[in-house]
């Protein structure tokens, strides 16, 4: 869907992206990674034009974006930009009309479509009349969203969208982000320098240096299969954590007790061990969940999680 080949950009002396391809397949999320200056945001930017590369191409569905209009292969692809980029002097109705203005869309159309994205996104109709300063930092968020997703792009490109936010705030968008219907059918580039955020939102996360890429891979892939010592040292503060995150239930399977109890929660497979330990942090006992629709159901207690854990860990390290 999205190809890079051989991309380079530089600013002056400064050489931001050096030589970096990489495909994002249709529907997947690839987040690009790494610590401030590393290039991510000049990368994101030539995928829509707004920066345009040295050298090397950029394919989008087959074609090579440089051959296109720049103006219209910006409505195909949703933007949303570093601390959201909303025009202050626009109401929120206005602001999320931008791109139907261009498409010319009758005033009913935009109309319904915002009122139903404002719905999705959680924002009370009242604030379709209101400016964005009005708005808290979560809720600007969200209209810059709802710009974004307005026209149904098939290609989201996401530049920091939770940086302004504080943690408590960011980590329940993200929650919210994660189930969203809408974006569930998309092509997503999002760049953020958050780990936590990379391994909670990403199909592959691409790591970032000094313009070039150190490794692209899921996230199981960069935890137990780090290409190199910068990838380990990355993740090192947060290693444990990303590994709760990543690791299912599902994952498990093969390491839990064969047990099954009357009392147990039912939860879904994909349930994460981060998750299932904050369902045991909450004060349920047992919980309980089936591999696939044909296998018995197994129960487990917090013992069992954390001995799964600590063998499929062992295992996983060794494959
Ligand atoms: N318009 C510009 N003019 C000059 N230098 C630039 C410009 N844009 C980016 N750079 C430089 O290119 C390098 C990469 O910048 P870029 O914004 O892509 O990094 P980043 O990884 O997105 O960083 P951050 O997370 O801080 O936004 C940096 O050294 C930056 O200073």
């Amino acid at each position: 869907m999205i190809k890079l080949e051989k991309v380079s950009k530089s600013f002056h002396d400064t050489l931001a992206v050096k030589t970096v391809s990489f495909e994002v397949k249709e529907g997947e999320n690839l987040i690009l990674l790494g610590t401030s200056g590393c290039g991510k945001t000049t990368t994101l930017k030539m995928i829509n034009r707004l920066i345009t590369p040295d050298a090397g191409e950029v394919i989008i569905n087959g074609k090579n974006i440089a051959q296109e209009n720049p103006e219209l292969l910006r409505r195909g692809i949703g933007y949303v930009m570093q601390n959201n980029g909303l025009f202050p002097h626009y109401t929120v109705g206005e602001n999320i009309a931008i791109v139907p203005q261009l498409l010319k869309w009758d005033q009913k159309k935009t109309f319904d479509r915002t009122k139903e994205l404002m719905a999705k996104l959680h924002l009370p109709d009242e604030y379709i009349n209101m400016f964005p300063h009005e708005l808290s930092g979560g809720q600007q968020q969200r209209v810059g969203l709802a710009r974004a997703l307005v026209a149904d792009p098939a290609v989201l490109l996401m530049d920091e969208p939770f940086g302004a936010l504080d943690n408590v705030t960011r980590a329940s968008i993200r929650k919210e982000f994660k189930g969203l219907e809408e974006l569930k059918r998309k092509t997503i580039v999002m760049v953020t320098h958050d780990i936590q955020e990379a391994f909670e939102l990403a199909d592959r996360i691409c790591l970032m240096d000094k313009g070039e890429i150190i490794q692209i891979g899921t996230t199981k892939e960069l935890l137990y299969q780090p290409s190199s010592d910068f990838v380990i040292k990355f993740m090192e503060s947060e290693r444990l954590s990303l590994e709760f995150r990543v690791t299912t239930l599902y994952d498990l399977w093969h390491d839990l007790p064969e047990k099954n109890s009357s009392n147990a929660i039912l939860v879904s497979s994909d349930l994460s061990v981060w998750d299932a330990l904050n369902c045991f942090r909450s004060g349920v006992q047992e919980i309980a969940f089936s591999k696939d629709e044909t296998a018995e159901g197994r129960s487990i207690d917090i013992n069992d999680l954390t001995l799964a854990f600590n063998r499929y860990q062992i295992r996983y390290q060794h494959e």
